[in-house]
């Protein structure tokens, strides 16, 4: 495994009362021109509720994930961000085939796995894995460290038993840990050392796509940059994928070039890491921010306004109509109530879904969305307008988009 070699950089931590400086990588970039090995398209999960008593009626649906679409590039990143429940992990769960979607497509290197029989997943397994947050309970305690990184190798024959032991060596040093302790148990190691076993399971099988469940939030700080370092070793060396869920837009921001925001089941902001950090317009993505500690503010002694958002995010069984983030939003209108707003393009890599897209106190009086709804700003039917046929969002990004700034159409 490659050495830390990079130059100093800084990773923050929004759990944290300022950033917490490493000796670590400079940030991962994407790949120039890396075509999609994954392309989530219009993905959909409906949990059913179901009533008490014998009979078990569906009396309503959890709507975890409502028809979200992104790409993640090969050998790159995306960062899926949002607060506690907002279908962060049901995401991961359905592109690991964890679940059945309700609708939607999973393209994974152009086959949509979505409605995959369970015979065709087997092959699929081995290039989809997942690290998962929780390193105390990911591992089975009663099971020698060798034989949790090894299974994988006997379940899917890749390798004759006698074999196995090699191997797990190997991937133990690439984890960073000593080759010589497979035979010790997971207590025997702390939880930074527990989340690198799991990391070494989910590499046993050679993964082109790694969905990284929340893979440092159980950690310290410090040990989380190392983690994430590590992560940006393995990634440089076996070229894989990573779709990187958090819940702090600090964590994602050193190793994912491109980040999506999640609200409610919905993404309503995407972007490449400077249109998210630099440049963000849903006042969502700028509340998450602004509880992140900045790196030249805490050195100039600035502190960042806080934008407290009022009140937790509302049940995703009976979401909020029109934009499931106006009940907390400090800039919504009325016709923020009556629709939905569509993900718009605004930028050459940077969607955002909000009637009023801005920077923080630059948001438009009138709402950029009416015309193309075919509304006014309030949101009323006007007769005179011709609304887009146009507006289903689509992974990736187009080749023109609306320049807010320049009020002109972008073009790539
Ligand atoms: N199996 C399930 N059955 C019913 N509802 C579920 C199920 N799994 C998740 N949910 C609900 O779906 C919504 C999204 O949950 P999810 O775990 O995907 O969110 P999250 O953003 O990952 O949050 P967290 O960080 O807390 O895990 C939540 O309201 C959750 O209660």
């Amino acid at each position: 495994m490659s050495e830390n070699t990079g130059t100093e950089t800084v990773f923050e931590s929004g759990d944290n009362d300022g950033p917490v400086e490493v000796v670590g990588h400079a940030a991962a970039v994407a790949p120039k021109d890396a075509k999609p090995i994954l392309e989530v398209d219009q993905l959909r999960m409906h949990f059913p509720v179901k009533s008490p008593g014998l009979f078990r009626r569906t009396v309503g649906h959890v709507q975890a994930v409502d028809g979200i679409s992104f790409q993640v590039a090969e050998a790159s990143s995306l960062g899926l961000v949002g607060e506690s429940g907002c279908g962060k992990s049901t995401t991961g769960r359905l592109i690991t085939r964890l679940y059945d979607p309700t609708s939607g497509q999973i393209r994974f290197e152009g086959k949509d796995i979505a409605k995959a029989h369970p015979r065709e997943l087997k092959p699929l397994r081995r290039d989809i894995q997942m690290i998962f947050q929780d390193p105390y309970t990911s591992l089975n305690p009663r099971h020698t460290v060798g034989a949790i990184i090894g299974a994988p190798l006997l379940i899917h024959k890749l390798l004759p038993r006698n074999k196995v032991l090699g191997r797990v060596q190997e991937l133990l040093e690439i984890v960073g840990l000593n080759p010589e302790h497979y035979n010790r148990y997971p207590h025997e190691f702390s939880g930074g050392q527990r989340q690198r076993i799991g990391i070494a399971r989910a590499l046993t099988l050679h993964p082109k796509l790694l969905v990284a469940d929340e893979p440092v939030s159980a950690l310290d700080v410090s040990i989380q940059a190392q983690v994430i370092n590590l992560l940006q070793d393995i990634q440089n060396e076996f070229g894989v994928a990573f779709l990187f869920i958090a819940h702090d837009l600090a964590v994602v921001r050193h190793f994912c070039p491109e980040i999506a925001v999640m609200y409610l089941g919905k993404i309503v902001e995407i972007g490449d890491r400077e249109s998210i950090y630099e440049n963000a317009h849903h006042p969502y993505t700028q509340a998450l921010l602004s509880a992140v500690p900045d790196v030249r503010q805490a050195a100039t002694g600035e502190r960042r306004d806080r934008i407290r958002l009022q009140g937790d995010v509302p049940s995703p069984i009976n979401p909020p109509s029109g934009c499931r983030f106006r009940t907390r939003c400090p800039i919504a209108q009325e016709i923020c109530a009556k629709h939905e707003p569509p993900l718009l393009q605004i930028g050459r890599q940077h969607k955002v879904a909000c009637h009023f897209p801005g920077r923080i106190g630059e948001a438009p009086r009138e709402p950029l969305t009416a015309g193309l709804l075919g509304v006014d700003a309030e949101g009323r039917p006007d007769p005179g307008a011709s609304p887009s046929t146009d507006l289903v969002e689509q992974p990736g990004y187009a080749d023109t988009w609306f320049d807010l700034d320049n009020k002109s159409i972008g073009r790539a």
